[in-house]
């Protein structure tokens, strides 16, 4: 247990969007109620400020935004010392180990799912034949294509409020968002269905929060430590793995699911060509007690995909 009149306050670091703002409230809590005083600190990131334009224009342009956009300067400020933690949705926080940095905790992980935002369906295959679809993730865009061919794709980025504008606004007739930021947001009115894993693999580390922290700070990782929940770190674990061995990175259509069943974790992971087209599916499940169980499951899941030639989808991109 932490005594609180020994600890100075930890400073949190945070995005400025909303969705940002609640998930670092959230973690904010959970460290108050536990005894450790916590501030929070906002740090204006380069994907906040560049809202506009297609994702791979800004990845091909000028070397800023795409991967890592959102968490970069995060973990400038954690490893300049302004900040002692970072709170990370999991989906947008790259695979790539940052020397000095660690993932402390990874709490219970919210609905992993995406849902469909319409008014004229509940479900993918309830879309009208040639709906718009809008969606910025090549993850959703390929898989919608390889179910429903018809679709018409329309590209859609910005916050979750721009996001739900463009639909009302007619430039899309459906849209596909995580569950997990709806909900947060509290815009649960506007969920017209949710769609099965299953049926759409959702992004690695989707709907699961990473707190990363300096890799030497034993104040810090002791305060977070009671917030991990190893269902929820070993699952992503597992998916984080098969991105990074795939070469993924968030511009990949790749999805991937990582769940228990009984004392297994399962784990299915998706890659498909960018037009949906072509599509490798591989699933496996270990009986796993550490993170070091899950990461083999991911390895040997992407190997699989790897051996059946996933690389040549990937590398279209
Ligand atoms: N890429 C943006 C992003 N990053 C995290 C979430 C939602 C929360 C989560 O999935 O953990 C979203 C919005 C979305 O994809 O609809």
């Amino acid at each position: 247990m932490i005594e609180p009149s020994s600890c100075r306050p930890l400073r949190l670091g945070t995005r400025g969007s909303q969705l940002a703002r609640w998930q670092a409230d959230w973690v904010a809590d959970r460290l108050r109620a536990l005894g450790q005083p916590v501030e929070i600190i906002e740090v204006r990131t380069r994907g906040d400020v560049q809202q506009s334009g297609p994702i791979s224009a800004i990845v091909e342009g000028s070397g800023v935004g795409g991967q890592g956009a959102f968490t970069k300067e995060l973990q400038r400020a954690l490893l300049d010392g302004s900040i002692d933690l970072a709170v990370h949705s999991l989906k947008d926080l790259p695979t790539t180990p940052v020397d000095g940095l660690k993932v402390g905790a990874v709490p219970q992980r919210a609905p992993i799912g995406d849902v469909l935002v319409s008014h004229l369906a509940t479900t993918i295959d309830e879309l009208p034949q040639g709906a718009r679809v809008g969606t910025g993730s090549f993850r959703r865009r390929a898989q919608l294509l390889n179910r429903r061919p018809d679709l018409v794709i329309g590209d859609l980025r910005g916050n979750l409020d721009t996001r739900l504008r463009k639909l009302d606004d007619s430039e899309h007739d459906a849209i596909l968002l995580a569950e997990a930021g709806l909900t947060r947001l509290g815009w649960n009115d506007r969920l017209a269905g949710r769609i099965p894993p299953s049926e759409l693999l959702p992004a690695p580390g989707q709907g699961a929060l990473g707190i990363e922290c300096r890799s030497d700070d034993e104040q810090t990782l002791a305060a977070l430590r009671p917030l991990d929940d190893f269902g929820t770190h070993a699952a992503i674990a597992a998916e984080r793995a098969a991105l990074a061995r795939l070469e993924g990175g968030c511009l990949a259509a790749l999805g991937a699911w990582g769940r228990w069943d009984a004392s297994e974790l399962r784990l299915s992971v998706v890659v498909l060509s960018e037009d949906g087209v072509e599509r490798l599916d591989a699933e496996s499940s270990f009986s796993v007690s550490t993170l070091a169980d899950a990461t083999t499951l991911g390895v040997t899941v992407a190997d699989e995909l790897l051996a059946r030639g996933a690389a040549a989808l990937l590398r279209d991109r």
